[in-house]
């Protein structure tokens, strides 16, 4: 089976000409769920959008379990971005159709369940809703698609602290086990239980990619404080 993300020498310059990534590589294996983990700036954002065909590669390569971002990997990858990209004036029942009716492999059920879960009225419109709602809906609808890559740009970030622990463990529940969840966050202490394994971006280029397990045991210590320590400005 091929790796569910591969980047090859992946390079992203901008216009202005900020090296946003420089000669990335990286291989992801199937099964996992992977903190990206970088300051401002370092490019993870840049990366997610690579991945989602949102942008093309200055140079390298993107692969999606071996083929390049576009229509195709669309149907396998299931993308929270950082921003609500929902229509204000709908209904979430409405849109939760609208999803069922776009994507192959959405399951209704399932989004109707983590709403309840939730406690999230499917007759609200989406402007009604607080931004720590709205930010629970989409996760709710992206996580309700059966994918096989789930990358998630910063998913709890307007989301209570108490809330928190309750859609990581909505995350947890709600998706295949061999499927890849990729997720974007700077609440490392928040997320780091659910990790099985870290990347560190920083400026363009990926400086650790490690198993959790082996950051706790080879150097005893939190990917928090870890994180800390390689970045400390
Ligand atoms: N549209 C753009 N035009 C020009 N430069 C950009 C653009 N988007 C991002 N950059 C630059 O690319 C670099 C990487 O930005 P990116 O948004 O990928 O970082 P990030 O790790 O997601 O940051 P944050 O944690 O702050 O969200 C930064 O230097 C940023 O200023």
């Amino acid at each position: 089976m091929k790796p569910i993300l591969e980047c090859k020498g992946l390079t992203k310059q901008y216009n202005n000409h900020v090296n946003a990534l420089t000669n990335l590589n990286l291989v992801l294996e199937r099964g996992q769920i992977i903190g990206l983990l970088g300051p401002n700036g370092s490019g993870k954002t840049t990366l997610i959008k690579l991945i989602n065909d949102l942008l093309i590669p200055t140079e390298g390569q993107v692969l999606i379990d071996g083929m390049a971002p576009g229509v195709e990997t669309k149907k396998i990858v299931s993308y929270l971005p950082e921003r609500t990209y929902l229509d204000p004036s709908m209904k979430i029942k409405d849109i939760i159709s609208y999803f069922s009716d776009f994507y192959e492999n959405f399951v209704t059920d399932r989004a109707y369940h983590m709403m309840t879960d939730l406690e999230i009225d499917v007759n609200s419109r989406m402007r009604a809703l607080s931004k720590g709602t709205k930010e629970k809906v989409q996760l709710a609808l992206v996580m309700s698609r059966d994918a096989q890559l789930y990358v998630l740009d910063e998913p709890i970030g307007g989301v209570d602290p108490a809330a928190r622990d309750y859609i990581l463990q909505t995350i947890l529940t709600n998706y295949n086990e061999n499927a890849t969840i990729l997720i974007s966050t700077h609440l490392i202490t928040d997320i780091e239980n659910i990790l099985d394994r870290v990347l560190f971006l920083k400026q363009g280029q990926v400086v650790l990619n490690a198993a959790v397990d082996e950051i706790r045991m080879d150097q005893g210590k939190s990917v928090d404080a870890l994180f800390r320590e390689v970045f400390r400005c």
